[in-house]
């Protein structure tokens, strides 16, 4: 089987402010959508917390809300923290509030995770959730032997990290595990579960969306292709078909003015 190469694409132009992010985001989510559950009946969709979700906003809007098959779509997150799902620190109480209560997605569809003390039986028990979305051929296997989600909303924190996988963090190395642990997080809250590489690498399409002047260090070395030591987790993010930047202005700052833009 030939093997695709991968699309990188950057939508960050030097005007952009985080609301013509939103605009451009909005459209490429509901293309992909249409096409997924064209193909397969299905859109599987991972989200992640921080400003991400503000910046989905123009989907809750027309016209893409009624263009949308919300009946078809099946959320999971890439990382969450540990805590009960009514605590705003919870990635799904964000989502919930700023983004999935505006959207009609079926509640079964919505995989969030179940609160215990414990953040490694968290993790257990997420990946057991997944693997049963997996059994159900819902959620299928890539060739790399991971599930295969079909998009993966990302953002990344000023010190480059991704998900829950953070610089000087042992998590970023797991290959073994589709959900891992940690309780010792350099990003309040310490307690977290988190995808590893190789799901967030087995995604067919990642979008990662970054907007403010703090990451613009981590954008410039990612995009760049600058060595550093040790290397970003962000710099590591290589879906199967195609990788898209979203950036504004601010968080595109570092980059050279003749930086490839679209
Ligand atoms: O639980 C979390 O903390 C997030 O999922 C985290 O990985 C986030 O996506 C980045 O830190 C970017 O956050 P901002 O968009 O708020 O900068």
């Amino acid at each position: 089987m030939a093997i695709m190469p991968l699309i990188t694409s950057i939508h960050s132009l030097r005007t952009q402010n985080p609301e013509d992010v939103a605009v451009d985001l909005a459209p490429y989510v509901s293309q992909l959508s249409q096409k997924a559950i064209s193909e397969t009946g299905a859109f599987c969709v991972v989200l992640s917390g921080g400003t991400l979700i503000h910046t989905l906003r123009k989907l809750t809007q027309s016209p893409h809300k009624e263009l949308v098959n919300w009946a078809r779509w099946f959320i999971f997150w890439v990382d969450e923290r540990v805590v009960p799902l009514d605590n705003p620190d919870s990635n799904y109480f964000l989502a919930r509030n700023d983004f999935l209560s505006k959207v009609p997605i079926p509640s079964k569809n919505i995989h969030h995770i179940y609160y215990s003390p414990c953040s490694e039986a968290v993790a257990i028990d997420y990946q057991y959730q997944l693997s049963n979305r997996v059994q159900q051929k819902v959620v299928p296997l890539s060739a790399t032997g991971f599930p295969q989600f079909d998009l993966m909303l990302l953002g990344i924190g000023p010190d480059g990290h991704v998900a829950s996988l953070f610089p000087n963090r042992t998590e970023r190395y797991n290959r073994t595990d589709w959900v891992t642990y940690i309780n010792d997080s350099p990003k309040p809250p310490p307690k977290r579960i988190t995808f590893t590489f190789p799901v967030i690498n087995s995604a067919k399409h990642i979008a990662m969306v970054v907007t403010g002047k703090e990451e613009a260090n981590a954008v410039a070395i990612t995009l760049e292709k600058l060595q550093v030591r040790p290397p970003l987790p962000c710099s590591w993010v290589e879906p199967q078909v195609s990788l898209t930047w979203f950036l504004d202005r601010d968080a595109a700052s570092k980059l050279p003015p003749n930086f490839n833009k679209k």
